[in-house]
């Protein structure tokens, strides 16, 4: 793992992995891409770990989107050979195809990729002063990359507008278009991401494990198509080691013990 621009913190049923580079407001060059896909493959590897928080470090900037000035003129996008645009929908597919879930604690400001990272993962908490964007227009770009993980999040014309405006969500609307799940105050940050690992790890993991993977694979699909799919994996879900115990424990009335089996 890249250790210097990216670090990763086990915190009981969560893995925090954190983007290093407040200096640059947690701009996503090739490093903290690699680091980052890196870090969430080895939290999904990580038996003890139930969610994977990412974040930014410091108040100012959860990502400030792809590093403007680590390459030449025309930027990192088009001119390096080693860091070419498919590079953060790598980092995208990573996260959404990650077998555990995953929550987007935004400290602060995100942009271009940054909002790329919050629309792929599974759960968003924000604080109130941060605002997220897609600024590429004003530097001649368009946030292509972007497009597949935010369409599948907002409206078409809230996307349009914050995509050829470059003007930013900020928090209220984030919460009121659905792009977050809850709005806090720096204060209450931790305590509201906190409380949802706690509710996620309380829950069978097999269970979480499955359906995230048949709501992304169902998205695509007919809604016949999803029908059928679903109900070929409603018998596998339901052989499953903890599906039995879950059973076992409501008629004992007695909590779950889960083996993520
Ligand atoms: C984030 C921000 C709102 C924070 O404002 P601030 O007032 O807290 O901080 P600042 O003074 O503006 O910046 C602090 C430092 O952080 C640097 N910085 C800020 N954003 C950066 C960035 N994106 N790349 C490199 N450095 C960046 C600044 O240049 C500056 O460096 P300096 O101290 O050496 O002058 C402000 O910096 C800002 O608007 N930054 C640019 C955001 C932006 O345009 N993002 C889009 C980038 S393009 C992009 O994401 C393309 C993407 O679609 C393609 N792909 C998915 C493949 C990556």
């Amino acid at each position: 793992m890249v250790e210097n621009v990216v670090r990763s913190q086990s915190r009981g049923y969560e893995v925090r992995i954190t983007i290093c580079r407040p200096d640059s407001r947690n701009a996503l060059n090739r490093e903290v891409a690699e680091g980052l896909i890196a870090a969430i493959l080895a939290a999904e590897a990580d038996a003890e770990c139930r969610v994977i928080v990412l974040t930014g470090e410091g108040e100012r900037a959860f990502c400030a989107g792809g590093d403007i000035k680590a390459g030449a003129e025309g930027g990192p996008f088009v001119q390096d050979p080693a860091y070419p645009d498919h590079f953060a929908g790598q980092l995208f597919e990573t996260i959404q195809a990650c077998r555990k879930p995953t929550i987007a604690r935004i400290n602060g400001v995100a942009m271009g990729a940054g909002a790329g990272i919050i629309c792929a993962c599974d759960l968003a908490v924000m604080v109130d002063h941060a605002r997220i964007g897609t600024p590429e227009v004003k530097v001649g770009l368009f946030p292509m990359t972007i497009v597949p993980p935010m369409i599948r999040m907002l409206p078409r014309r809230r996307l349009m507008e914050m995509f050829i405006t470059g003007v930013p969500l900020t928090a209220e609307e984030s919460l009121r278009y659905d792009l977050v799940n809850h709005v806090t105050d720096t204060a209450g940050l931790d305590d509201k991401v906190a409380e949802l690992v706690a509710q996620i790890a309380a829950q069978s993991p097999t269970a979480i494990r499955l359906g995230k993977y048949a709501c992304h694979a169902m998205e695509d699909m007919t809604y016949a198509q999803q029908m059928r799919f679903a109900e070929t994996l409603l018998p596998r879900v339901a052989q499953t080691e903890d599906a039995r115990e879950g059973f076992a424990a409501f008629i004992a009335k007695r909590k779950p013990e889960w083996t993520g089996r």
